[in-house]
């Protein structure tokens, strides 16, 4: 099975052209390629699907085998090997996913896509898609309780479920193995979660770190980027256009009010492709 390796901002995943080859079981796949020891070394593997619905599909599975809705560096990455591997000549695509069809612009370079602008779509605010209000709590920040601690987070969806928790301190310090395992698995979050934690720079700046579900602590996140954008923006801490700084470089979010509508830029590489024997 030949495949591709991809980065989005070091968020890396293993691609493979499902108009050529067949894969009977992802998500066992998924586990075997991702390990990083015995297997090709990924945060999970994405199959890019012909659809009736869309110019492709994009199907993504975590590094634990379970399958995501969404992901945003993983939907730039599928427009840069569409594109640079003649699966297409626009430079304008639309890819269907489990958190809906999403459209994409393309900036080619020498022939090939450097950089990708998504409209992400609406966020909702998950993951009962009503503002909780309680006592003293904004329409959107809630107490989470996690062992012995309480966090004040916003729940919002971008096809995916993400838990923002802003805080104080450099992220760099969080111990983040330690936290980001008791959020993923919280009884609050049936279908676990993915967990940013931000610290506001200024209002048009933040710092991130991400505990993904099914994946663990990765350099960045596109659908996280843009639920921290809108939970910035929803708490009045930041701008509606937000530069997110992830460990894995940077992205811009840019929530469109009017069109209620969330739009993500980031570049997307490829890193090597192989052949893989199983399958
Ligand atoms: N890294 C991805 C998100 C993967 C989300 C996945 N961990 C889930 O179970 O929702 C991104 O760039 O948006």
């Amino acid at each position: 099975m030949r495949f591709t390796k991809m980065q989005g901002l070091g968020n890396d995943y293993v691609y493979v052209n499902c108009f050529k080859e067949k894969i009977e079981d992802p998500s066992g796949l998924a586990v075997k390629i991702s390990d990083r020891h015995f297997g090709v070394g990924s945060d999970g593997l994405i199959m890019i699907n012909p659809s009736d619905r869309a110019d492709f599909e994009m199907e993504m599975y975590n590094a634990d085998g379970s399958r995501g809705e969404m992901c945003g560096n993983g939907i730039r990455c599928v427009a840069k090997y569409v594109y640079d591997y003649g699966l297409t000549d626009k430079a304008q695509i639309s890819v269907e996913t489990l958190g809906g069809i999403k459209y994409l612009d393309l900036t080619v370079e020498d022939g090939k896509v450097s950089l990708v602008k998504v409209d992400m779509g609406k966020p909702e605010l998950a993951p009962e898609k009503v503002p909780v209000k309680a006592d003293g709590d904004s329409a959107v920040d809630e107490p989470i309780a996690v062992d012995r601690d309480e966090y004040r987070m916003t729940c919002v969806s971008m096809g995916n479920p993400h838990a923002v928790v802003f805080v104080d301190c450099d992220v760099r310090e969080l111990p983040l193995e330690m936290i980001g395992p008791k959020f993923e698995n919280h009884e609050r979050f049936p279908n676990r979660v993915n967990t940013e934690f931000v610290r506001v720079l200024d209002r048009k700046t933040v710092e991130m770190r991400v505990w993904e579900r099914g994946s663990g602590e990765t350099l960045a996140c596109g659908t996280g980027a843009c639920a921290v954008a809108v939970a910035c923006v929803l708490n009045g801490r930041t701008d509606d256009e937000v530069t997110v700084k992830l460990l894995g470089g940077d992205l811009l979010i840019q929530w469109d009010r009017e069109k209620d509508t969330v739009f993500m830029t980031g570049p997307a590489k490829v890193v090597f492709e192989g052949e893989w024997p199983e399958e």
